[in-house]
């Protein structure tokens, strides 16, 4: 469980970034949503003890992370930043993802059957020789989970992971997150993007000037006015609401109502 209990996280500059969060998620799919500047990369940070609550507690599986170091909270909790391309260094693909096990101080045979492991999870077997600079957009997005997942963390923090990505790119990382979340794993979703909130959520968490102002259902936050936030809802759920057929999720349940058939 990741919980944050009346956090407030205050910058050098005086700035209050978090005032009075209190959230709790398990085994799920949560996005993180609000404009820009609303706090979500603040409190993301404060889940794998990057940034330190000034008031308040974070406790991830029963553990404080004012009593944890980075490094020991790195093990439960992944963080795979934007532009992800600025934390490759090895000359392999093979040697990037091994990276991580290794500083953890496993054996030969343990770092590769990780990696083997973490590139089969994101599709990405037959690259191991490949230069990480040398991927697509999409593929350099699923490396760096990759990177992450070899760690075996249980939950995973990803801030927009679909940002910049073509629609088959960004299709192949969708199905990434829906495969780690089918295999136990909590996931954090920071996104302005929200139709990937709508195809893939299952709550949504809605901060507004550092503090939390919705967290529920997806069907419950898209009825919110999003533009009061400086968000907007998503072209088919636009569609489906001048078509009378309520809340959809896909394009598909689009197609399926109007032809008459169950969702
Ligand atoms: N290192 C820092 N020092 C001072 N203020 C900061 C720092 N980092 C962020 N802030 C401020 O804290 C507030 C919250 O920033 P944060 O990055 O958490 O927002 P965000 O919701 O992730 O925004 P975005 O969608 O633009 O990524 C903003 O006002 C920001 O300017």
């Amino acid at each position: 469980m990741l919980r944050a209990e009346n956090v407030w996280h205050v910058y050098e500059n005086g700035r209050e970034a978090l005032r009075g969060i209190d959230f709790e998620m398990g085994e799920e799919i949560v996005a993180l949503v609000g404009q820009n500047g609303s706090g979500k990369t603040t409190l993301a940070k404060h889940f794998n003890g990057l940034l330190k609550p000034t008031k308040g507690r974070v406790i991830v599986d029963g553990m404080d992370t004012r009593e944890h170091t980075v490094a020991e909270l790195s093990r439960i909790v992944g963080y795979v930043f934007q532009n992800p391309e600025h934390m490759f260094f090895e000359e392999s693909v093979f040697r990037e993802v091994a990276f991580g096990p290794k500083n953890l101080g496993l054996d030969e045979d343990e770092v590769e059957s990780r990696v083997r492991w973490a590139l089969k999870t994101v599709n990405l077997e037959g690259y191991e020789e490949r230069t990480p600079y040398s991927l697509s957009g999409g593929e350099k997005q699923r490396l760096a989970i990759a990177c992450v997942l070899a760690m075996k963390p249980k939950y995973l923090i990803l801030d927009e992971p679909t940002t910049g990505l073509d629609a088959r790119n960004a299709a192949g990382v969708v199905k990434t997150i829906r495969e780690l979340r089918k295999s136990g794993h909590g996931i954090l979703l920071i996104t302005h993007d929200m139709d990937l909130v709508l195809e893939l959520a299952e709550r949504v968490v809605l901060l507004h000037r550092g503090r939390k102002v919705f967290d529920g259902p997806v069907e419950e936050f898209f009825s919110l006015e999003l533009h009061e936030y400086g968000l907007e809802k998503p072209e088919l759920l636009r569609i489906s609401e001048k078509l009378g057929i309520g809340f959809v999720r896909s394009a598909s349940e689009v197609i399926n109502v109007l032809a008459g058939g169950s969702r």
